[in-house]
C-alpha cells in the first residue's frame, strides 16, 4: 500500500490529525439537531465533514448522501418530503453561505454558473441545493476512495463535475480516484479508466462506536442470567460462562510449540450436566434468516426449504400478502408476532434477490440486516436492542486502533477489518426501509449507518449460511445466537445440522484419536465452523478469514508443531 505523494492535498482535511474530543462533542451536538430538525441538508453535510475530520468516511459519506437526497427534495415540489426540506432553509442564505458550503472554489465556479440566469430566476432555495449538491459530490467521492469503493467514487465526481466543470477539487478528487485505480490495476500511467472494470468493495473501521450506547456488559451478572434464562429453554443442560480463548494470530508463528499462549476473555458455552455421545445439546430456533432466492419455495421465516404445496400441506400462506409463505403455523405464528407486519405487502421480497456470483454473500448479509430492521420496527425497539443480535460479539477492534490519519492510500488501512460497499451498507439499506414507509430522515437514531455497521460486524462472525443443492449457491444465511456462543475447536466434542432448528449433539467420538465422544460437566463446548477433516495449514487459512486469525487450538498447535519438525501427515494422529 501506498500513499498518493500530494504536497497540497486541498480536498482531504484543512487540519491534520485535530483533536478527537471536541470533534466527538461536535458530532453530538450535530446528532442532536438533526434530532429535532430531520430534513435539514445543511446539518447533515456539517456532520460528514466532521466525520471526515474524525477518520469516519464511509459515516462522512452516508450523511453526504442522505443531503444530497434532502437537495432533491427541495428542488422537485412533488417529492415527499420536499415542505419539510425546503423549511430547514429558511434559515439559511445564499451571502453570506453557510460555512460548510464555503469550500475551495465552490462558491466561486457556481457564481458563474448562475449568473446567466441570474440568481433570483433561479431560486435562492434551488440555488443553495445545487450548492449542497456539488458538495455533497465532493464527499462522497473522496470518502468512497478512502473506503476504496473506487467505481461508486469516480461515478459521484463524475456526476460533480458535470454540474461544475471547472471545480478544482472535484478534478483533483478525480485525479486521486484514477491514481489509484491505476495502481490497483496495475495499468501504465496513461492507460484509461473504464469505470464498470474499478473495484467497489472496500473496508471500513468495525468497532464499537464511541456514542454506541446499546452494546451491553456482556461479562456482567445481568447479561448472563438474561442469556442463561434464554438458554435453559433451548439447551437445559449448558450454561454460558467466560472461556479464556487463545488470541488469535494474524499468521503463522512459533509459539506452536509454547505450554503457555496468550488469552483473551470472552464468552463460551459449557456443560453444566454430564451430556452422552449423541445426545442432544441445544436446539435453536431463529428468524433472523434471509433468502436471496427471488422464487426459492422456502419458509419466509425459518428458510427451510417448503414441502411440496399439495392438499396435505401444512404450509401457510400470510392472508395479506399471498406470495409470503411459512412452513406452518407455527412458523406463521412466530413471524406475525416478531417481524412480519412491518414487511407485510410492502413490495420488499424482491430487492437484492438473485444477485451475481460475486455479490452472493453481500446479499445475505443485506437481508439478514433488513429482516433486523423489519423486527425492530415491528417491535417497536432499536435494531441493536433486538434480543437476537443484542449480546453478539461482532470481533470488534479497538477505536484507537482504527485510529489512522485520512491519506490517500490504494488500500484502506489493514485495521479496517468490515467489508463496505456504498450499495449495500448505505443505498439498499435506504431504500428498503423506504419500501416499508419508514422516513429515513426522522428515524436517523435507528437507522444511521453506524447502526448497519454494527449490525453487520456481528453477523459476519455468526452468521451460517446453507447451499442449495441444486447448484451449490449459498442462497438461505441465518443467525442463530445461542449456537453461536460455542466456540471452534479443531478438535471438536459436538457437530450440527441446519434445518428448520440449529441442532447440536455430542459427537459419537472426537477427531483427535478416536476418543469416546461426550461432554463432562463443566467441560466447555467445542463447536466447529470449518471442516475439520482438512489439513491444519488449510484449517488456518479458513480460520484467518472466518475465525479473525490463525487458529491456535491445542490440535492446530500440535500438527503445525510436527509438521515444523518435518514428521510427516498433519492430520489427527490415531
Ligand atoms: C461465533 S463467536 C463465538 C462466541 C464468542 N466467543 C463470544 O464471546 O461471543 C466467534 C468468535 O469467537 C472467537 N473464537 C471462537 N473460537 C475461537 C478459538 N478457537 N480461538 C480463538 N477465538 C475463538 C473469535 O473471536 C470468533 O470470531
Amino acid at each position: 500500500m501506498s500513499a498518493i505523494d500530494s504536497s497540497s492535498p486541498s480536498v482531504i482535511m484543512d487540519e491534520k490529525d485535530p483533536p478527537r474530543g471536541p470533534l466527538l462533542e461536535r458530532r453530538q451536538q450535530l446528532t442532536d439537531a438533526l434530532a429535532s430538525s430531520p430534513y435539514d441538508l445543511i446539518l447533515y453535510l456539517e456532520r460528514a465533514v466532521v466525520y471526515s475530520h474524525l477518520a469516519y468516511p464511509d459515516l462522512a459519506a452516508a450523511d453526504a448522501y442522505r443531503s444530497l437526497l434532502l437537495a432533491d427534495e427541495v428542488r422537485d415540489e412533488s417529492f415527499e418530503y420536499h415542505d419539510q426540506a425546503k423549511a430547514t432553509l429558511q434559515g439559511y442564505k445564499t451571502t453570506p453561505c453557510p460555512e460548510v458550503l464555503n469550500h475551495g472554489s465552490l462558491v466561486q465556479d457556481f457564481d458563474r454558473l448562475v449568473d446567466g440566469a441570474g440568481a433570483e430566476a433561479a431560486g435562492e432555495y434551488n440555488i443553495l441545493a445545487n450548492l449542497v449538491t456539488v458538495r455533497c459530490f465532493q464527499i462522497l467521492s473522496l470518502s468512497l476512495l478512502l473506503c476504496g469503493c473506487l467505481k461508486s467514487a469516480l461515478s459521484f465526481c463524475e456526476r460533480g463535475i458535470n454540474m461544475v466543470p471547472h471545480n478544482r477539487e472535484l478534478r483533483e478528487i478525480k485525479g486521486y480516484i484514477e491514481q489509484v485505480a491505476r495502481r490497483r490495476l496495475r495499468k501504465g500511467p496513461d492507460a484509461p479508466i473504464e469505470i464498470n472494470s474499478l473495484p467497489d468493495r472496500g473496508a471500513v473501521r468495525r468497532e464499537v462506536y464511541p456514542w454506541n450506547t446499546h452494546e451491553p456488559d456482556r461479562f456482567s451478572e445481568d447479561s448472563l442470567s438474561f442469556l442463561n434464562a434464554r438458554l435453559s429453554q433451548m439447551a437445559p443442560k449448558c450454561e454460558v460462562k467466560v472461556s479464556a480463548l487463545p488470541v488469535l494470530l494474524d499468521g503463522e508463528s512459533n509459539t506452536d510449540g509454547y505450554d503457555i499462549i496468550p488469552t483473551c476473555n470472552q464468552l463460551g458455552l459449557f456443560a453444566k450436566e454430564d451430556i452422552a455421545p449423541g445426545e442432544t445439546v441445544l436446539e435453536e430456533y431463529s428468524l433472523l434468516t434471509a433468502n436471496n432466492r427471488h422464487k426459492e419455495s422456502n419458509c419466509d421465516a425459518c428458510g427451510t426449504e417448503l414441502p411440496p404445496l399439495d392438499s396435505n400441506s401444512k404450509a401457510v400462506s400470510c392472508p395479506e400478502c399471498y406470495d409470503t409463505i411459512f412452513c406452518d403455523e407455527f412458523c406463521f405464528t412466530k413471524a406475525q408476532e416478531q417481524y412480519h407486519p412491518a414487511v407485510c405487502d410492502k413490495d420488499v421480497d424482491s430487492i437484492a434477490k438473485d444477485p451475481d456470483a460475486g455479490d452472493i454473500d453481500q446479499s445475505l448479509y443485506l437481508l439478514l440486516l433488513a429482516r433486523l430492521l423489519a423486527m425492530s420496527t415491528h417491535q417497536g425497539i432499536h435494531p441493536l436492542e433486538v434480543d437476537e443480535i443484542k449480546y453478539i460479539w461482532g470481533d470488534f477492534v479497538d477505536s484507537s486502533s482504527n485510529d489512522v490519519d485520512g491519506s490517500i492510500t490504494d488500500e484502506p488501512p489493514p485495521e479496517w477489518t468490515l467489508p463496505f460497499s456504498f450499495k449495500y451498507n448505505i443505498e439498499i439499506p435506504l431504500h428498503i426501509l423506504e419500501k416499508m414507509d419508514i422516513d429515513i430522515f426522522a428515524t436517523l437514531d435507528k437507522h444511521d449507518l453506524w447502526v448497519f455497521n454494527t449490525a453487520y460486524a456481528k453477523f459476519r462472525g455468526t452468521a451460517s449460511a446453507r447451499k442449495n443443492p441444486r447448484d451449490q449457491r449459498p442462497d438461505v444465511a441465518a443467525v442463530h445466537p445461542f449456537w453461536c456462543l460455542a466456540n471452534h475447536d479443531c478438535n471438536p466434542n459436538v457437530t450440527w445440522e441446519w434445518g428448520g432448528r440449529m441442532v447440536l449433539w455430542a459427537r459419537e467420538t472426537r477427531v483427535v484419536g478416536n476418543q469416546p465422544g461426550g461432554i463432562k460437566a463443566g467441560e466447555e463446548v467445542l463447536n466447529h465452523y470449518c471442516d475439520v477433516n482438512l489439513p491444519v495449514q488449510q484449517r488456518r487459512e479458513w480460520a484467518l478469514g472466518s475465525l479473525g486469525g490463525w487458529c491456535m487450538c491445542k490440535r492446530c498447535r500440535d500438527e503445525a508443531g510436527r509438521a515444523a519438525n518435518g514428521v510427516k501427515g498433519d492430520g489427527p494422529p490415531s
